[in-house]
C-alpha cells in the first residue's frame, strides 16, 4: 500500500471508530477483509488509528472536522505534513482537499482542546495535575513505549538483556523499578521471543512494577492479590519474595490464565473464588489493585479517554471505596492494606486515602507514591496503610 492509500484505510476504519465501533473489533475486520494489506501495511494503518484516537479532539480542530478525514488532515497538519502530498487521490489516496479543506486554519477553542482531554474533566484533571498539568496531558497524546518485568525467579536483569538481544530484541534498564526494562528495538517481537515464551520477562509497564516494589513485603508470609485480574501484579509479587500469593478477582474468569502464567514463571499462586476468601483470610498483606479511570494508561486505551464520563467515574469512585472497605476486613491485626490505580485522578488517588481514613479508625497511613505518564511510564498511584497491631 501506499503512504495515501494507508491514510485512507485509516480514514475509513476511523469513521466506524466515530459512529460507535470498538476500535480493536474495527480494525480486525479490516484486516479480515483486506487481504492485500501486508504485515508493516496493517501495522502503519494501525499506529495512524491509535495516534489519531489519542489526538482526536486537537486534530479534529486542526482538520475541520470530526470525521475520519478530517482527523487524518488534522494528524497531517499537527506533524508538519502537508495533507496534499497524501490526499492525492491516486493509488487508493484520499481525494484532494477541497478549498474549503484547504483554507481552514485550525484554532484551539479551549486548553482541553488544545491537549487533547475531554471538556468536562480538563478542570478536575488540572486540579489533580496541577503545575505538570499540560506535560502529562501532551504525554497522553503520544504512544507508550513497551516495557518488560525480568522475572527474577529465572534470573536477573543482565542475563534478560543479553538472551533478548539475541532474539532481535534491544533493551535498557528502566530507572522505575530494579526489574523494569524498556524495549527500545523489536518490540514486536516480544510476543514471539523464547525469552517470553519461557517466562524469563513478561509484558509490564515500569510504573506496575515500582507499585509491587513500593509494597513492604518484608515478613508477609500470607500475600492477597484482590483484584488480581489476569495476576500481573501476583506474578511480581511472587517474584519477589517466598510465601504463598493468592489471588482473587469479582469476575473469576478474569483469573483464568493465572495458573498457566504462574507455571510459566515459576511462581506459586493460588487462585480464591469469593465464597473461598474469608475462609483463607486473614492477610499479611492485601493489595487493591482497583478497578479505575484508566487515565494513567489512556496512551494505550485512548478510546477510555473519551468514553469516561462523569457519572461512570462517580461509581468508579463508590466501587474503590467498598472495595477497599471489604479488603480491610480480610487484613490481620498489623498487617497492611494496600491501594493502587493507574489512574492520575486526585478524586481516585489521595481523595481516596483520606476518605478511607476517616472511615476508619485502627488504620495508620505508612505511604503513598504517584507516577505521572509524562516521566515515561503509566501514570499509577499506591497507597499503604497499617492495621493497629
Ligand atoms: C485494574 S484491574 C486489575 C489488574 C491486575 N491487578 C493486573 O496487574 O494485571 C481491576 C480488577 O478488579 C476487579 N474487580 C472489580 N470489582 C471488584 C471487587 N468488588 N472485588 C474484587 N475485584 C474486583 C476487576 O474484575 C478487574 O479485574
Amino acid at each position: 500500500m501506499t503512504p495515501g492509500a494507508r491514510v485512507q484505510a485509516a480514514i475509513e476504519i476511523l469513521d466506524e471508530i466515530l459512529a460507535g465501533q470498538a476500535a480493536e473489533k474495527t480494525l480486525t475486520n479490516w484486516g479480515r477483509r483486506s487481504r492485500f494489506a501486508g504485515s508493516k501495511d496493517r501495522a502503519a494503518v494501525r499506529d495512524h488509528v491509535y495516534q489519531a484516537l489519542r489526538c482526536r479532539r486537537s486534530y479534529a480542530a486542526l482538520g475541520g472536522t470530526e470525521t475520519g478525514r478530517g482527523v487524518m488532515i488534522g494528524a497531517c497538519r499537527d506533524q508538519g505534513i502537508d495533507p496534499a502530498d497524501l490526499f492525492t487521490g491516486q493509488g487508493h489516496a484520499p481525494t484532494p482537499l477541497s478549498e474549503s479543506e484547504q483554507a481552514h486554519v485550525g484554532t484551539f477553542e479551549s486548553d482541553a482542546e488544545k491537549n487533547d482531554i475531554p471538556e468536562w474533566l480538563w478542570p478536575m484533571f488540572a486540579r489533580s495535575l496541577g503545575a505538570q498539568t499540560e506535560d502529562v496531558a501532551q504525554a497522553l497524546r503520544a504512544r507508550a513505549s513497551v516495557h518488560l518485568r525480568v522475572n527474577l525467579l529465572k534470573g536477573d536483569r543482565d542475563a534478560a538483556i543479553s538472551r533478548l538481544q539475541h532474539e532481535g530484541i534491544s533493551t535498557e534498564p528502566h530507572e522505575a523499578s530494579p526489574t523494569a526494562l524498556v524495549v527500545t528495538e523489536g518490540a514486536r517481537r516480544v510476543k514471539n521471543a523464547e525469552s517470553y515464551l519461557s517466562g524469563f520477562v513478561e509484558l509490564q509497564d515500569a510504573a506496575s512494577q515500582a507499585v509491587v516494589n513500593a509494597l513492604p513485603l518484608q515478613n508477609t508470609p500470607r500475600v492477597l492479590d484482590y483484584c488480581s485480574g489476569g495476576g500481573g501484579k501476583a506474578l511480581a509479587i511472587a517474584a519477589l519474595r517466598d510465601g504463598t500469593v493468592y489471588a482473587h478477582d469479582a469476575d473469576p474468569r478474569r483469573m483464568r490464565d493465572i495458573p498457566e502464567r504462574a507455571a510459566r514463571a515459576g511462581a506459586d499462586i493460588t487462585c480464591l473464588d469469593t465464597a473461598e476468601l474469608s475462609k483463607s483470610a486473614p492477610f499479611d498483606l492485601v493489595l487493591c489493585d482497583a478497578p479505575c479511570s484508566g487515565s494513567g494508561s489512556w496512551r494505550r486505551d485512548p478510546e477510555g479517554k473519551w468514553r469516561l464520563t462523569q457519572d461512570a467515574l462517580d461509581e468508579i469512585v463508590a466501587l474503590q471505596s467498598k472495595i477497599l472497605d471489604d479488603a480491610a476486613q480480610l487484613v490481620a491485626d498489623g498487617g497492611v492494606l494496600a491501594f493502587a490505580t493507574c489512574s492520575m485522578l486526585d478524586v481516585e488517588n489521595h481523595k481516596q486515602t483520606q476518605d478511607f481514613l476517616a472511615r476508619h479508625t485502627g488504620w495508620e497511613h505508612l505511604s503513598e507514591r504517584a507516577w505521572h505518564v509524562h516521566t515515561g511510564t503509566d501514570g499509577f498511584y499506591v497507597s499503604v496503610f497499617q492495621r493497629a497491631g
